[in-house]
């Protein structure tokens, strides 16, 4: 890409921002842009020596900043492969993967991603969690909420449950919460030209305007739902100062209690990825009056128990003696039960997250969809198969890499298999599960969702 179809008012603000460097951030776009994938560390299944062979298989090389983020190139095609549709790994640009290292989650904690979708950094918050804590993914427009469900249950995350949402329809549920926040802000994308030329078409300085003004009414509902102590990763794929540092100043005015830990830029013209900025901001210790009395508030709260309570607890029942049968090496992961329907989803986070604070709430995934429970028989969800490791289903298939039912399956046919076959049969790759399939008289009905399905 020349330098003449990027924005004038683009390029000024570069040369006062970059000065002598210009040039060499410009020559920039003359490099192919970068591609990255980041192993999903909730899938035990993955032995070093299966690692290293993926690494072979797709020519990968280790991203600096990220333990398990690698390059790949474009024609490797990682995204196409069945490992992807296994949630081993996360298609993600290589500088974004920064910011979830500098948040730094830890196993336990209560993290709030804002705006979430299509799910890069819930799924890394995830990976870091071990499915431990909770996770709430939030994305404000339901069409991008949805995918940011799909992602979530690709991956195999048990923990977290996906919101739909604007930001201050959750600082009100949720004052003074979570140990860590993750905001990466709706931004005029500069970090995307490379990789997406419509990103050039929008932008403006009106745009630039616009995104400042959105970006601080969200940091300060964030504000409102960190916990004393709690941290915030803030974070933009695009360069100009208003969005990023100009922010961080403003935002630690109107907060004094909130202090600057770090600030990282990612420059494409420095590093291989297309570009980052990243601020790490810790909130003092001590509890303000708003953030007591707005918990006090919450705390007022009865957790009443839902009008389907009896209905859930026997569903859960049901369902732990289906798993007692079918899943014999598997516990599942803890989680208060909920109906939706005939939909039964285990929904983590204790007390925090009772029925009371969440109704009104769109909410697309409450947690781990675990099973549609029909009038005399159980079917578990497509989400359930992809938390399970290999070996935990009393019935598996496990395909190899090289054999014809592996497409056939990814593309919704139905499977010859062995006639003694008979039940519900977690389809795998490699160890890696997929799915499920319904054994019966030789042939396997295909759960895949119609979603998922190649065509
Ligand atoms: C940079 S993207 C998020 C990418 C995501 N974190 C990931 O890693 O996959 C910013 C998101 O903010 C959402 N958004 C737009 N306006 C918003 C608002 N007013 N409040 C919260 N989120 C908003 C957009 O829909 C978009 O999904």
């Amino acid at each position: 890409m020349g330098k003449e179809q990027l924005p004038e008012l683009f390029l000024e603000q570069i040369e006062s921002l970059l000065g002598q460097q210009t040039s060499s951030f410009l020559e920039s776009y003359q490099q192919p842009r970068t591609y990255g994938l980041r192993f999903n560390e909730l899938k035990a299944a993955l032995s070093p020596s299966q690692k290293q062979e993926i690494i072979d298989l797709f020519e990968l090389e280790p991203i600096p900043w990220c333990s398990e983020g690698y390059y790949y190139k474009e024609d490797a095609r990682p995204g196409k492969h069945p490992y992807h549709t296994a949630g081993l790994y996360y298609i993600q640009e290589p500088s974004a993967m920064s910011a979830v290292e500098l948040l730094d989650p830890k196993p336990g904690e209560r993290i709030l991603d804002l705006a979430a979708a299509p799910g890069g950094k819930s799924s890394h918050i995830a990976s870091k969690l071990q499915g431990q804590g909770v996770l709430i993914s939030n994305e404000i427009h339901p069409e991008r909420a949805k995918i940011l469900a799909e992602n979530v249950e690709r991956m195999g995350i048990t923990n977290a449950v996906v919101t739909c949402a604007a930001p201050d329809e959750l600082a009100s549920r949720f004052p003074a919460t979570f140990d860590r926040i993750m905001l990466d802000a709706p931004c005029s994308g500069e970090g995307m030209f490379r990789k997406d030329p419509r990103a050039i078409t929008e932008w403006s300085p009106g745009l630039v305007d616009l995104c400042v003004t959105r970006q601080f009414d969200i940091l300060e509902q964030a504000y409102v739902m960190l916990k004393p102590g709690g941290t915030i990763a803030y974070s933009t794929c695009t360069f100009n100062v208003k969005e990023n540092e100009d922010m961080m100043r403003r935002f630690t005015e109107n907060f004094p209690d909130m202090e600057i830990i770090q600030m990282k830029r990612l420059w494409p013209h420095l590093e291989r990825g297309e570009g980052h900025f990243v601020a790490v901001l810790h909130k003092n210790e001590e509890q303000t009056e708003e953030d007591n009395s707005r918990s006090r508030k919450i705390r007022g709260r009865k957790d009443k128990r839902g009008t389907n309570y009896k209905a859930e607890q026997t569903a859960l029942q049901e369902l732990e003696s289906w798993i007692q049968q079918e899943l014999p090496g598997y516990t599942l992961p803890s989680g208060n039960p909920l109906l939706f329907g005939e939909s039964l989803y285990l929904l983590p986070g204790g007390e925090l997250l009772h029925q009371d604070l969440l109704k009104g709430l769109k909410i697309p995934r409450a947690g781990l969809h675990a099973a549609q429970m029909k009038k005399n028989r159980i079917e578990p969800a497509h989400a359930l198969a992809m938390t399970l490791q290999s070996g935990q289903a009393s019935r598996q298939l496990n395909l190899m890499l090289d054999d014809p039912r592996l497409n056939a399956y990814l593309h919704g046919e139905l499977l010859n298999v062995d006639v003694s076959l008979h039940g519900w049969t977690l389809v795998s790759v490699n160890g890696l599960p997929l799915g499920w399939g319904k054994a019966s008289s030789g042939q396997l009905k295909n759960h895949l969702p119609k979603g998922l399905r190649l065509f």
